[in-house]
């Protein structure tokens, strides 16, 4: 029977009759907790402050170990920030199991990614690198445009069924959208560790949805 190993992310089926490939699994669940502690440097210290020798510290290995698994520290910082932008496809297909409208999964996709800011330190640290990209030398994703795209679609399918209100350009509320979102994460970061983003988005999203809204 196929069974989804825990440990990997993103969740990789095994087949539980013959059990995990000891070698191979075990090899992924280094990677994943190597990945981790990383995200849990990068976001309490930032790129420049966290060392290869701090990662291996944290997960008790050697630097070679390590190395092993990610050549360098740049190639931990890509995939940070890969893995911080593979949450939202995941949250999207979650919620798209409650059957809301187009504009009720827009707002519930950023009202649970505010939750994920706060709760998930592989997003915590994927937004720090990205503050920090001219300092990273390797060629991290794109930010924004994921969202703005996502958006974009879940906005236009909205409008198509006469649930936005009349006027309103669907790719442009989706980049406010997201520069509101991200200015409401931002401050909240700054000012509280994001200990109240929900709160914030709340007041924020709750704004820019009643103006969306039909
Ligand atoms: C949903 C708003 C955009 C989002 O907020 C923080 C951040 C990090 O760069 C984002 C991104 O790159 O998509």
């Amino acid at each position: 029977a196929a069974c989804t190993s825990a440990t990997a992310f993103p969740a990789r089926t095994i087949d539980c009759a013959r059990g995990p490939a000891p070698k191979q699994d075990r090899s992924i669940r280094t990677k994943a907790l190597v990945l981790r502690a990383a995200a849990e440097l990068f976001a309490a210290r930032g790129f420049r402050h966290t060392s290869v020798k701090d990662v291996a510290d944290r997960v008790e290995m050697t630097k070679g170990a390590v190395y092993f698994h990610y050549p360098s520290k740049e190639s931990l910082a890509v995939a940070v920030v890969e893995h911080h932008y593979a949450r939202w496809p995941e949250l999207l297909e979650e919620i798209r199991e409650e059957g809301l409208s187009p504009l009720d999964t827009a707002a519930e996709m950023l009202n649970r990614a505010a939750v994920a800011f706060r709760d998930d330190v592989v997003v915590q640290a994927g937004a720090r690198l990205q503050l920090e990209r001219p300092e990273i030398d390797a060629t991290l994703p794109t930010p924004y445009v994921d969202w703005t795209e996502l958006l974009t679609g879940l906005l236009t399918a909205a409008r198509d069924e006469g649930r936005l209100r009349e006027g309103v350009e669907p790719a442009a509320a989706a980049r406010s959208l997201v520069a509101g979102f991200f200015g409401m994460q931002h401050i909240s970061d700054v000012l509280e560790h994001r200990a109240d983003i929900v709160e914030r988005w709340r007041e924020v999203g709750g704004l820019m949805f009643f103006a969306l809204r039909a």
